[in-house]
């Protein structure tokens, strides 16, 4: 038997709506007596009056008029002339002849009116609207489909449209692109496949952090190889009503099937795909279903028949393996951030139709904007024309695209909060530091600019560009020269004022995120090379000790003591470089509080002299 698990805003709208309507019933019947008996002339009610045949009546100040039933039930009633003494003694006589009057005033009944025939309909309407809303949100159920598709809360769930993007459109993922050309080549010709009894893919996972260009990879395949487009978000199935998730599956890949060659696309697979029976409390059900409902259309369509289901995720780690067995998600394609070369193509793509200065160079942008996904890069593209348009200039220029660069890091330039002089000393020293430690792990080229300019609440990210996010293997000492680096702002601070400031809030983050990984999940620790938790280690850095899973409470404690171990090893050794260094530290400082912003020569030419430490020893750890 199905469930039905209700919603309690909706329980709550639909018995608002119910009283509403029952008061607005009540007050209508109370209002319209008039509506019942007939018109008789006044003289009529004051003979009635005389004779003592009235037994209720109901004078209306508001209308002049006065209903009178009389005592054998029959109901009249009679316009009064605005004579306020003759009405007074008509009711008089009424009163003495024990008939009950009751007077509705002027002013009482007005509001009354008010009320009944202005804002109850509004607010019952209201209600209802809103009932429906939730409904149709949660469900295509009976008719409320057209209801909801004109209210523009569906998702979009449809053919594509023939004008939508190619591979032409994506830039700087040539592998992912490789890849789904093949399934292309499979829904343009599956005869050349079917020929040689190769069974083909039913799909492909694509697997990337947010803003890679998962989806815009999905349409394009559609439209590269003219297909029907057809996408689903797997988050739209999360708290719907038990069997509507499953109903709505199969008639998706229904509709897909007719539409064929058809591309079926779920973003956010893991919101619906999560492994089952491993969520809490309720809805689970539903998730389930839905789940179960996917696989079973997977299984049951032919591959081969110009169907693909493509499915987006950035957590494959918590999908339920039967969804990556064969016959189902055969392949994962990974859209990962690009490297250096694709975010100059991607760049280059967006600035491609601008107007352009002659001395932008994309390659060097590309190089500034380390670790930045193609939504990041289009956004920085975008927010330097808006940067050339309010200077008033004609062609995107590279000091727009640094400032823009800027903004996409650390939101738009704050100039409300101006910072006091003490402020502006920490984070000097502390934006300082991190440049000279990381000019003395790297070469100095690393670092691009500098900058102390407030942005948004964060100050002085810049040096977050300094992380080589290009590199996916990393050796330990590679790591711990990021780690270095992280904590040389804090390291300096303590040199400095002989304590922190909040400023360091981030850098302690980045560092202890990167210190348990490498306790967890590289074996980097007195704990030996283990993992631990069931994570792997490229989605583990982002994981909190929480997701660890079943692990000891004495492991989580010496997990804790290891990690605080390596960040703090990594102060020190920054300190020491620091130390060595600490003349051209404080010289960049008072630049940077000067100026705010030092750019690439101004700071080489400090950099250029800085030195590695000598390294004292004592801090070798296993
Ligand atoms: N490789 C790329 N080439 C060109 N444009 C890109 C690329 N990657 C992202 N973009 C731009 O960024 C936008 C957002 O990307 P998209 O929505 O496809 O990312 P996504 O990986 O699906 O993100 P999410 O997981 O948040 O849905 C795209 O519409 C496109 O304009
Ligand atoms: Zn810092």
């Amino acid at each position: 038997m199905p469930r039905i698990s209700f919603d309690p805003l909706a329980v709550l709208f639909a018995s608002l709506a119910a009283v509403l309507l029952l008061v607005f019933l009540v007050m209508l019947g109370s209002t319209q007596p008039s509506s019942r008996g007939t018109q008789v002339p006044y003289t009529t009610v004051q003979r009635m009056a005389t004779a003592g045949s009235v037994r209720f009546a109901r004078q209306l100040d508001y209308d002049h008029r006065i209903l009178v039933v009389d005592r054998d039930g029959r109901e009249v009633w009679a316009s009064y002339p605005a004579n306020g003494a003759l009405q007074d003694q008509l009711v008089n006589t009424m009163r003495d002849k024990n008939a009950a009057v009751t007077i509705d005033s002027q002013s009482g009944k007005q509001a009354k009116r008010l009320i009944v025939q202005v804002l109850l309909p509004i607010l019952i309407l209201a209600s209802l609207f809103a009932l429906f809303m939730r409904i149709s949100q949660k469900s295509d159920a009976g008719g409320m489909g057209a209801f909801s598709r004109w209210a523009g809360r569906r998702s979009k769930l449809g053919p594509g449209d023939p004008q939508g993007p190619s591979f032409a459109d994506v830039a700087g993922a040539p592998a992912a692109v490789a890849e789904l050309e093949e399934l292309c080549d499979l829904l343009r010709a599956p005869d050349r496949y079917n020929a040689l009894g190769a069974r083909p893919p039913k799909g492909a996972l694509l697997v990337g952090p947010p803003g890679t260009g998962k989806t815009l990879l999905a349409r394009a395949t559609a439209g590269e190889a003219q297909a029907a487009f057809f996408s689903v978000s797997g988050a739209e199935f999360v708290e719907s009503l038990v069997g509507v998730g499953a109903a709505r599956i199969r008639d998706l890949f229904a509709k897909a099937r007719d539409a064929a060659p058809a591309i079926v696309f779920i973003d956010e697979l893991d919101a619906v795909g999560r492994k089952r029976g491993a969520g809490v409390g309720q809805g689970n059900d539903e998730r389930e279903q839905t789940l179960n409902q996917l696989l079973v259309e997977m299984d049951g369509f032919d591959a081969g028949g110009g169907l693909i289901v493509l499915a987006a995720t950035n957590r494959p780690d918590i999908l339920d393996p039967a969804l990556l067995r064969p016959g189902r998600f055969d392949r994962q394609v990974t859209v990962d951030a690009p490297d250096a070369e694709g975010r100059a193509q991607i760049l280059s793509l967006y600035l491609a139709g601008r107007p352009v200065a002659e001395d932008v160079e994309p390659a060097e942008i590309a190089r500034r904007c380390s670790g930045f996904t193609g939504a990041e890069l289009e956004n920085v593209v975008n927010e330097a024309a808006l940067l050339t348009a309010r200077g008033g200039h004609t062609a995107i220029g590279m000091h727009e695209l640094d400032e823009a660069i800027q903004r996409v890091v650390g939101g738009p330039r704050n100039d409300t909060h101006v910072l006091s002089d003490e402020e502006l000393e920490t984070i000097a020293v502390h934006e300082a530091a991190h440049a000279v430690v990381a000019a003395s792990l790297h070469d100095g080229a690393q670092v691009h600019q500098l900058s102390i300019v407030s942005r948004g609440r964060r100050l002085g990210r810049a040096t977050a560009l300094l992380l080589d996010r290009d590199r996916t293997v990393l050796r330990r000492s590679d790591l711990e020269r990021q780690l270095e680096v992280a904590m040389a702002g804090a390291a300096a601070e303590r040199l400095a004022f002989g304590e922190v400031s909040t400023a360091v809030n981030d850098d302690l983050h980045t560092a202890t995120q990167l210190a348990r990984s490498m306790v967890t999940s590289f074996g980097m620790s007195p704990l030996g090379p283990v993992t631990i938790g069931e994570q792997s280690a490229e989605v583990f850095l982002g994981a909190s000790l929480q997701e660890l899973g079943s692990v000891g409470p004495g492991t989580l404690e010496r997990i804790d003591a290891e990690t605080r171990v390596i960040v703090e090893a990594a102060e020190e050794r920054a300190a020491q470089t620091l130390d060595a260094n600490w003349a051209i530290v404080r010289a960049i400082a008072g630049d940077l509080v000067e100026h705010e912003t030092l750019d690439d020569a101004q700071l080489a030419q400090h950099l250029a002299a800085v030195r590695a430490a000598p390294r004292n020893g004592g801090h070798a750890a296993p």
